[in-house]
Parts: C-alpha cells; structure tokens; sequence
C-alpha cells in the first residue's frame, strides 16, 4: 500500500485558493505635502494584508491634465504589487489611502491630496460606475506611462497594448523625473 502524499492539497483547499494578480496602481497628489502624501500612500501599499508591493518607481513632477487653469503640478509614480484580494476590495482599500490623506472630492480632474487609482489587475476588466478596468484613461496618460515603463517595460493595458508603444502615442514632455525625490525608505 502507498502511504499518502504530505503535499497532496484537497479538492475543498484547492478551490478555496485566490489567484495572485498583478495590480498597477497610479499615485498622484498636487495639494498639501505631495511627496509625503505618496511616500504615505506607498507605506500604506506596503501595510496592506494580502499586498506584496514589488516595485515602485522614480517620483515624475508633471503638468496638470485637465482641470482648472492655474491647478499646480503634480508629483505622479506607479507602484506594482501582487495580490490576492479582488479587485473591489482593491479599490475600497486605494479609496481608504486617499481619505487617510484628506482627500475631498470635489471637482472633477481638481487638485486632490492624493489620488490612487487602479491602473489594471491582472486582465480583470469590470465597467460599472464606481470601477472601471482597465482604467479608462490610463492608455492616454504620460503621467502614468513614464513611471509604468521605467519599472515594467513589459507592462500592458489589456486591449490598448505595451506601455512602451502607447508612450510612443503620448506627449510625455510636461513629465519630468526628480531624482532628488524618492519613495522608498
Ligand atoms: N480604475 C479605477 N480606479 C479608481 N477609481 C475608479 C476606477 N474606475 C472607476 N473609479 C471611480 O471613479 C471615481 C472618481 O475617482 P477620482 O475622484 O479618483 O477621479 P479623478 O481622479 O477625478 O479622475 P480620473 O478617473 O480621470 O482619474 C471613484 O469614486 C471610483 O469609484
Ligand atoms: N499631471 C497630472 N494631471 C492629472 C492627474 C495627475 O495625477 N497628474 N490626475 C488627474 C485625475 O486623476 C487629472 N490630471
């Protein structure tokens, strides 16, 4: 008689296990302290159960897109993780960063705190009002672009392509990178 495999997983283990997906979050803040607000959001990533943070990019200071006239720059990065929570628990959680930064929300594309929005998880894609994915309108930001391609080159929107070749469709000069700023501890 064979004795049991000690590694052998039960068929209730095994459809109980979460899929790990990467998720590409987008930072942004142009009011207050923004390099503390994303060296806070980053720190909360990190504090996050259930996220592993794999890498996080350069600090970009960019033009504001849309808005109002005088809105200040922003200072923009990009942080990649894997995860196993889903993709609204993902969201609420982004959403609990912003608020534990003073985020109000009011105008639209307005100057915020910070902003951490849901770039892609995985190849999830959801269009409902509160969450959208791929996000509508990372495809066209060379604010988020810049940043995504330093860490992944490789990244992609699933349905718009590579990072790399949506950059090349985007005017990245308002996008500057601060060397002399940094997210990491
Ligand atoms: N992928 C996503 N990531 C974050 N929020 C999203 C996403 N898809 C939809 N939303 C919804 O969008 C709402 C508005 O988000 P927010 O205030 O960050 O927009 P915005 O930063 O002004 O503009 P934009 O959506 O163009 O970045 C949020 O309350 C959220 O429910
Ligand atoms: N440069 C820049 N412009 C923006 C940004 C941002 O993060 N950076 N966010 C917006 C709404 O999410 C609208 N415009």
């Amino acid at each position: 008689m064979t004795s049991p495999n000690p590694y052998a997983i039960d068929a209730d283990t095994l459809s109980g296990m979460k899929p790990i997906r990467q998720v590409v979050f987008a930072l942004g803040s142009n009011l207050g302290d923004p390099l503390s607000n994303l060296q806070g959001a980053v720190s909360s990533l990190r504090d996050t159960p259930d996220v592993i943070v794999v890498d996080v990019s350069s600090v970009y200071e960019t033009e504001a897109v849309g808005g109002p006239e005088d809105s200040p720059t922003f200072l923009n990065a990009v942080v990649l993780a894997e995860t196993t929570l889903d993709e609204f628990t993902l969201l609420e959680r982004a959403q609990a960063i912003e608020d534990a930064y003073g985020r109000v929300r009011t105008e639209r594309w307005g100057p915020r705190t910070l902003d951490v929005d849901l770039v892609v998880v995985g190849k999830v894609e959801v269009d409902k009002p509160t969450l959208k994915l791929p996000h509508p309108r990372a495809h066209e930001r060379a604010f988020v672009l810049v940043p995504w391609a330093e860490i992944e080159p490789a990244g992609e929107i699933p349905g718009h392509g590579l990072v790399v070749d949506l950059l090349d469709a985007v005017d990245s000069s308002g996008v500057r990178r601060r060397d002399d700023l940094s997210l990491e501890d």
